[in-house]
């Protein structure tokens, strides 16, 4: 499936500006940030999205290492942590993906959330890993509302965030890739995500690739300090096709084992997702029925297949 190309071109967005910290304070958007956020999620569905450098690498960096102390526990103790969830209880080197171990834990900006979670694998509580999931999660959660927000004033649909932001919740996905035995090895199978919308942040180890509309995947140089922003399915289904929701994989080599964590926005259990009227015109005839969320992954977990938001929901 696909050819492998030079490292991807994806756009980076600044939002360590002036213009976007007001916007993380509720303004509306400066219009320059809409157009490069709405032309980069129309285009290849995905952008490094730059804020103040200082404070995000002391962030990940906590992170990294409360992800090391969490991941180097015995896998009877990992296993502890179950969900009622898809994908979100821990999984451990299964046979579609033997180097990949993950954990995803609901609404980890609450202290309490963090602090439960870290009560499965330490009775008596982990301080240092409840805090740094927590601290990483309150900043990347301001931004990726802000930029959902961003999305539908450039559609002039921001009438409609306040109930659409209701209806949403969020899930952390904390990963490690282990390497492979010898040379290069898949880490985590091509997929598009099936949320709302997806931040990613690592450890200084790349592995993150990207398939082209031409079919071409190509390896992202994330820059350091920089999260990477992605459409997933459901809000690609909302925008009636317009962005883009990027088929992306993970592949690992070298010689030293990658962390990420993911934050995603999505739909709570059974949220209609729908094309606002304002996304439907003669040159974009309705291209999505509306669709029951939870129908949707249930769906997708039994058929596994890359074309499922087409099949499903397609009109
Ligand atoms: O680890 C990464 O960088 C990507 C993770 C990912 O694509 C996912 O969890 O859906
Ligand atoms: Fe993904």
């Amino acid at each position: 499936m696909g050819s492998i190309g030079a490292d991807a071109q994806i756009p980076t967005i600044d939002f360590s500006a002036e213009a976007a910290s007001s916007l993380l304070s509720g303004s509306d958007s400066d219009i320059n940030i809409r157009r490069q956020v709405r032309a980069a999620l129309e285009g290849g569905g995905i952008f490094f999205l730059r804020c103040s450098e200082s404070s995000t690498q002391s962030l990940l960096e906590e992170m990294v290492i409360g992800m090391k102390s969490l991941f180097d526990l015995p896998e009877d103790v990992k296993r502890r942590y179950k969900s009622i969830r898809p994908y979100s209880s821990y999984k451990g080197r299964e046979p579609i993906a033997p180097l990949h171990e993950s954990f995803a834990i609901d609404d980890a900006y609450l202290l309490e959330s963090a602090q439960a979670f870290a009560r499965v694998f330490w009775p008596e509580g982990n301080q240092q890993v409840s805090s740094a999931l927590n601290n990483i999660n309150k900043m990347m959660l301001d931004l990726i509302y802000a930029i959902l927000k961003v999305i539908f004033e450039s559609y002039g649909a921001e009438n409609r965030y306040e109930l659409f932001v209701e209806k949403t919740v969020t899930s952390f996905r904390l990963l490690k890739y282990n390497l492979p035995p010898a040379g290069e090895a898949v880490g985590l199978v091509p997929h598009t995500d099936k949320n709302l919308l997806t931040m990613l942040c690592q450890n200084d180890v790349q592995g993150l690739e990207i398939l082209s509309k031409d079919g071409i995947w190509s390896p992202l140089v994330i820059p350091q300090g920089c999260f990477v922003v992605m459409i997933g399915d459901s809000l690609k289904a909302w925008s009636n096709g317009r962005m883009r929701a990027a088929r992306h994989k993970v592949m690992i080599s070298g010689d030293r084992d990658r962390y990420s964590c993911g934050l995603f926005i999505l739909p709570k259990k059974d949220v209609i997702i729908e094309v606002p009227d304002e996304l439907v015109d003669d040159d974009h005839p309705l291209l999505y029925k509306p669709y029951n969320y939870t129908d949707y992954i249930n769906y997708f977990v039994g058929n596994l297949k890359d074309d499922a938001l087409e099949t499903f929901a397609g009109v």
